[in-house]
């Protein structure tokens, strides 16, 4: 219950329409007893030898209809206002989950992966609709309705008030057999939901990696197996409920089940009137509608629950530490003061110190796994560090506005995603506010202007569909483009050359050399080649900082760097000029 009151609070803003919602279900249920009363009318009539003209029938029947038109106009009014709160509070709360997103670690985010978060975002908070736009209205009047009509029969007859409610608490016994007898099948069941989804996920985003590597069988019989699986706990679990289930649903609704045979005999010993016995008879008897969707509800709350509760899991999740005071950076000298970080267990960086000069280049270099993008990665605050500080301008990142942390830096990442929108919007994410001549200039010094003309609809090609025509190197050139836009002081360069072909990496160093001019530089290479003229070179071991200093100094100095430095020498790529600060084939 606590995890569904979350679920409301949601909706506060909307608090008067959900009421009012709430007022109009209850107005419609309340409408719809009225033909059970006016069929007592005519049957009272009957049974008291009052003439029964055409003309009463006649309007008794069109009571009936404007009765019927009135419960479901007050009830699409109801439903209409419940389904705007509905919407406005689910695009809300995906609103909220999204915003949560960007103040969570990377790892919360991967540690959940990307399937099981679509089906959060979307499936999930779809079916908090049920809850908001139906369960909040109807359910209401399900409860007030039949609660006003038992406590009218009590004025009748406290006798047959009782009786009709006999079926209540056997039908409840019934639903909590059903509850405590398969809590372990719904867990699995729900499990395997999520599993689904994020294997579903998973197949299609790996789909090129399984096809080069023949993956298909492997790949896809984890696939099927989930799919399997969640077709199995689904059965078992309703297999398991479905005698629970006949029986609930059917007891209950059965309002009549003792006020028929009871109030009969108390009719027969002359303790009870036929016009009440009759009234109680039809009263009852409206009381089974109610019951029984009242009932659908209940099924739903403990699926909803499990649904709330992963939601709530998300917007509980430990965020990035927020400072008191935020103050900014006036310059970009970078600082990393006994820096040490796990992922998990396992600390990856440990007890790293150095500094990086406002427009200078520092370059990390070192055995793959020796924590270079992690470096990188805690600069941009994907992850907090355990202990130590990180400062620009002298300030703990942590006290720096996040979004002015991130628009200090632009990070050209080993990962280069483009959202499926038009290459012109990919570019236009490094500023947003930037008009088109100003994007299609960048696009033009990162190189990349001429490749998107030849697309079929040039920068309005959809990075979906232009997809398969652009290289990686083509790719790298659009995030540099979107780097170049952003004009953030300070740029990190990890493996910036991964993707580079002989065609490509000339045009590469070339925008590359624009985008670093007067910036400060922390640039992740493999070739030693391409940093021979940094100011500083780091190069990492283990987690740890092995040597640090300029390519001469490391020569002489640093064994670890001479031996990398003698391996390296046959892939002479690119150079960077810092004096120039340029980039130098
Ligand atoms: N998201 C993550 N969760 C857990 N461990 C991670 C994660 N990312 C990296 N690691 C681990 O942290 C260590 C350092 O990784 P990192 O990517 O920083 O190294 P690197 O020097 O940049 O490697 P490469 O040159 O291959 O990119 C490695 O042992 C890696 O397995």
């Amino acid at each position: 219950m606590k995890e569904i009151k979350k679920v409301f609070a949601f909706a506060k803003e909307y608090h008067y329409k959900l009421y009012t919602a709430v007022l109009l279900a209850v107005l419609s249920v309340f409408i719809g007893i009225i033909p059970f009363y006016l069929v007592y009318r005519i049957i009272m009539r009957y049974m008291g030898d009052l003439p029964l003209n055409f003309n009463y029938l006649l309007l008794i029947s069109g009571l009936i209809f404007l009765s019927l038109l009135a419960k479901s106009f007050f009830f699409l009014k109801a439903m209409a206002n419940s389904h705007e709160v509905a919407f406005d509070t689910l695009m809300g709360m995906r609103k909220k989950l999204a915003d949560k997103l960007l103040r969570l670690p990377m790892g919360e985010i991967k540690k959940r992966g990307s399937g099981k978060l679509k089906n959060i975002f979307v499936d999930m908070i779809e079916e908090m609709e049920l809850i908001l736009a139906h369960m909040i209205p109807e359910g209401v009047s399900y409860i007030i309705v039949p609660l006003s009509i038992v406590v009218y029969l009590f004025f009748l007859d406290w006798r047959m008030a009782f009786l009709s409610l006999g079926n209540i608490p056997v039908s409840m016994f019934i639903f909590h057999l059903m509850m405590n007898s398969n809590k372990e099948k719904l867990e699995s069941w729900f499990k395997a939901g999520a599993e689904m989804n994020a294997n579903i996920v998973e197949y299609i985003g790996g789909m090129e990696v399984i096809k080069i590597f023949n993956q298909t069988t492997t790949s896809f019989k984890k696939y099927t197996e989930s799919v399997r699986d969640y077709e199995k706990f689904t059965l078992d679990w309703y297999r398991e409920s479905w005698t629970y289930m006949a029986g609930f649903f059917t007891i209950l609704p059965c309002t009549m089940l003792f006020v028929i045979p009871f109030g009969a005999l108390f009719y027969l010993q002359g303790s009870l009137s036929l016009s009440v016995y009759i009234l109680s008879m039809l009263l009852s008897m409206s009381l089974g509608e109610p019951l029984s969707k009242l009932a659908r509800f209940i099924e739903s709350i403990t699926m909803l629950t499990k649904k709330s509760q992963a939601i709530n899991q998300i917007l509980d999740s430990q965020e990035l530490v927020k400072s008191e005071v935020e103050q900014i950076p006036r310059n970009s000298n970078i600082s990393f003061k006994q820096v040490s970080f796990a992922y998990d267990e396992e600390e990856v960086l440990s007890d790293i110190s150095f500094t990086a000069k406002e427009n200078t280049v520092t370059a990390l270099v070192g055995e793959s796994g020796s924590g270079k993008s992690t470096i990188a990665k805690l600069l941009v605050r994907f992850w907090d560090v355990n202990t130590g500080k990180i400062k620009i301008g002298n300030i703990d990142i942590k006290n720096i506005p996040f979004a002015k942390l991130m628009d200090s830096i632009s990070y050209v990442s080993q990962d280069i995603f483009l959202f499926d929108t038009s290459i012109m919007e990919n570019i236009r994410m490094g500023r947003p506010e930037a008009v088109d001549e100003e994007v299609i200039k960048v696009a033009r010094i990162a190189q990349c202007h001429d490749f998107i003309m030849e697309l079929d609809k040039g920068y309005d090609t959809l990075a979906g569909d232009a997809g398969n025509k652009i290289s990686g190197g083509q790719k790298q050139r659009i995030s540099i483009a979107r780097a170049l836009l952003k004009d953030a002081p300070i740029i990190i360069l990890d493996e910036a050359t991964a993707f580079t072909d002989p065609e490509n990496e000339d045009k590469i160093q070339e925008a590359l050399n624009d985008l670093i001019k007067g910036k400060t530089l922390i640039v992740i290479a493999h070739r030693l080649s391409t940093i021979t003229a940094a100011n500083n070179i780091i190069v990492m071991g283990n987690g740890q900082i092995a040597a640090q200093g300029t390519h001469q100094e490391l020569l002489d100095k640093s064994e670890i760097y001479q031996k990398m430095w003698q391996a390296h020498t046959d892939a002479m790529d690119w150079n960077i000029n810092v004096k120039g600060g340029s980039l130098n084939a």
